[in-house]
């Protein structure tokens, strides 16, 4: 699974009633914030979060994520009346984009291995090692 947005979108309780989230007391002016990484790498949600697994999206296939963990727990693009105001947009980008760069390119991993997306969890994943690379051909 992808991390998504890898910041802590930060929302303030409030502005004048206190909430209760999943139970707990929360006082009004308390800064909450969703980690979206332990959401979308948390195998109780996703099977095997860190696999490549594109079937989890394909309709009709014994691996699709069911409807109810994407409502609920699929938040690339956050939740709530704050969420990106760009989503439709956005999808129709990634497709453009995506189908594009595969039609007209040959690409592979380079010089980038497994040890190097390990991250140390401070509510965000901090990432300590090589970036990732890719070596990029054109079909043509
Ligand atoms: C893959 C592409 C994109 C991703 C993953 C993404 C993700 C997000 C996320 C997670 C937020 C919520 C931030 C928060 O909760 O504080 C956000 C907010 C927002 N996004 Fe996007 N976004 C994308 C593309 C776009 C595009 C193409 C547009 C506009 C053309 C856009 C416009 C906005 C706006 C205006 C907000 C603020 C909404 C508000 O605060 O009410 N985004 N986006």
């Amino acid at each position: 699974m992808s991390h998504g947005v890898v910041t802590p979108l930060p929302r303030v309780v409030g502005p004048s009633s206190d909430a209760f989230i999943a139970g707990y007391h929360v006082p009004c002016g308390t800064v909450v914030s969703v980690g979206v990484t332990f959401i979308h790498e948390n195998p109780a949600i996703y099977e095997s979060p860190d696999e490549f697994c594109p079937e989890r999206w394909l309709d009709g296939g014994s691996h699709r994520v069911s409807k109810e963990i994407e409502t609920k727990y699929f938040l690339p693009f956050s939740k709530g009346p704050r969420m990106c105001l760009g989503i439709n947009l956005a999808w129709c980008e990634l497709y453009l984009l995506f189908a594009n760069m595969f039609r007209k390119f040959e690409m592979e991993i380079y010089e980038t291995g497994i040890e190097d997306f390990e991250y140390q969890e401070h509510w965000l994943p901090v990432y300590r090692k090589r970036t990732f690379q890719a070596r990029i051909k054109s079909r043509r």
